[in-house]
Formats: structure tokens, C-alpha cells, sequence
């Protein structure tokens, strides 16, 4: 029978290339109740899949990664507010006031629509990044989890509801960030799944033991040749 609550803790990222296929995944995966529209379904196909996932009674998180000067991220959100989905992202690295002008657009463009504002939610450093990169391609002179608890920190202390990690900085974000910061991993790999360009990645039981709140997953699902039984495989590991 199906975990309801375990069910509702995977993120099902549907990263493909037309709404076609989307659709396709949606129906043949009822169980999934929480869908992660990103960057390559949205500029493909446009934001109809979004009234496509809300028909069928789906959250959303909508992953398009604002990354800009304070004005034009404060248009993107404002303009963002009007889909109504659950939680959307803009990237850390955007700085204090950008993540500022953001947060106060998306929650007046959800008034001006009469819907509830989406949980902006920052980018803290890329899960397919490691601390080799991040100290000799990013030049970044902290750290890998002293960077990662920074930016949550600053997303935090500028009023956002919570940040996405990888499952390896999530316990020492949890401890730092407190209980009601909203924590999301991406980078989660069962151990049957290969890890791709993954490079900070744990298994869905040890992220959400680690304190994740919501486990992004893809291809481990979507690029299994049986989809279903890849998330009840998961769901199953997850008790
Ligand atoms: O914002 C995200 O969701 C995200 C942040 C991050 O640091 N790493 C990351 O992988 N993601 C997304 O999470 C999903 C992971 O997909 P898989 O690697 O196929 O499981 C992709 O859609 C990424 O865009």
C-alpha cells in the first residue's frame, strides 16, 4: 500500500525536453504528488505545464533558478506569483539585496492575484559541484560546508523560507538554520542508481535521516526503464 507520507517527501524532477513526454510521466506515475518543473520543460515547452500539474491536484515546485541584479529578479518573481505553485528557487549568490527585492516581489505579485505567495527557497552551491571546484574553478577560499552554511545563512537572515543542498551539508544546515527553514536535497542517489554529474550526492534514506524536509529526484525515476517501480523502490527504502 502507499506511504503517503513517505510518498509526499519526493520532489520528481521532470527534466525533459517537451510537454508531450511530461504528460506522459505525470500519468504514468500517479503516486508522485510533488512535480519539479525546471529549466529545460520550461523553455521548451512554456508554463501550460504548470495548469497541466495543477488540474491533476500536483504541487509544484517551479526550478528556474533566478540568478540577477536586484530590479530584474524582483520582475521574474512578481511575474512568478501568478502560477501558484509551491516553491520556487533564485540562487544565494544573487546577494542580499537581490534576494530582498525578490522576496518582497513575489509576495506582492501573489497579493495583486489573490493567491498564496510560493516559498522562495535559495540555491546554496550547486550538488554538481565539489570542493575541488569550488576552491580552484570558483576560487572561493572557504570550505565546502562553511560556503554552503553561508549562503543558507544569508538566505535565512533575509527572510526566505529555506534553501537547497546537497544531503551532505543538510545536518549541519538543520542545526544552524533551525526546524522551520524549509531544507531541499537534490544530489539524492539510491544505490542502484549511477551518479551522473552528481558529486555531493546521498542515499534518499540517509538525506532524510540527515534532516532533508523534501528529496529532489530524477533520473533514478524518470530515466529508469520502469518508473514506477523505481519510486515504490524508493518509497520502499525510505520506511
Ligand atoms: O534546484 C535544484 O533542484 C537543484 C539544485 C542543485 O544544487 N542540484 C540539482 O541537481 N538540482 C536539480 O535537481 C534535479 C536532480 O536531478 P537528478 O540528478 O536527475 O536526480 C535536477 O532537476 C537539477 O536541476
Amino acid at each position: 500500500m502507499k506511504d503517503t507520507t513517505i510518498a509526499d517527501k519526493i520532489i520528481v524532477a521532470l527534466d525533459v525536453a517537451s510537454q508531450e513526454e511530461a504528460i506522459a510521466l505525470i500519468d504514468k506515475l500517479p503516486d508522485v504528488s510533488f512535480w519539479k518543473v525546471g529549466l529545460e520543460l520550461f523553455v521548451s515547452s512554456g508554463p501550460e505545464i504548470l495548469a497541466i500539474l495543477k488540474e491533476r491536484q500536483k504541487r509544484i515546485f517551479l526550478d528556474l533558478k533566478f540568478h540577477d541584479i536586484p530590479n530584474t529578479v524582483a520582475g521574474a518573481c512578481r511575474a512568478a506569483a501568478k502560477y501558484n505553485v509551491d516553491l520556487l528557487t533564485i540562487h544565494s549568490t544573487c546577494g542580499k539585496e537581490a534576494l530582498k527585492a525578490g522576496l518582497v516581489a513575489l509576495e506582492e505579485g501573489a497579493i495583486a492575484v489573490d493567491k498564496p505567495s510560493p516559498k522562495l527557497i535559495a540555491i546554496t552551491l550547486l550538488t554538481s559541484l565539489n570542493s575541488r571546484q569550488l576552491a580552484f574553478e570558483l576560487k572561493i577560499p572557504l570550505e565546502l560546508p562553511e560556503y554552503a552554511l553561508h549562503m543558507a545563512l544569508l538566505a535565512k537572515e533575509t527572510g526566505l523560507a529555506g534553501a537547497v543542498c546537497s544531503p551532505q551539508e543538510v545536518e549541519q544546515l538543520r542545526m544552524s538554520c533551525g526546524d522551520d527553514f524549509l531544507l531541499v536535497c537534490p544530489g539524492v542517489r539510491p544505490k542502484w542508481a549511477d551518479g551522473g554529474d552528481q558529486r555531493r550526492s546521498m542515499t534518499p534514506k540517509a538525506a532524510i535521516n540527515a534532516g532533508a524536509d523534501y528529496l529532489v529526484i530524477g533520473r533514478p525515476i524518470t530515466a529508469s526503464d520502469d518508473p514506477v517501480a523505481a519510486f515504490a523502490r524508493i518509497c520502499e527504502e525510505l520506511k
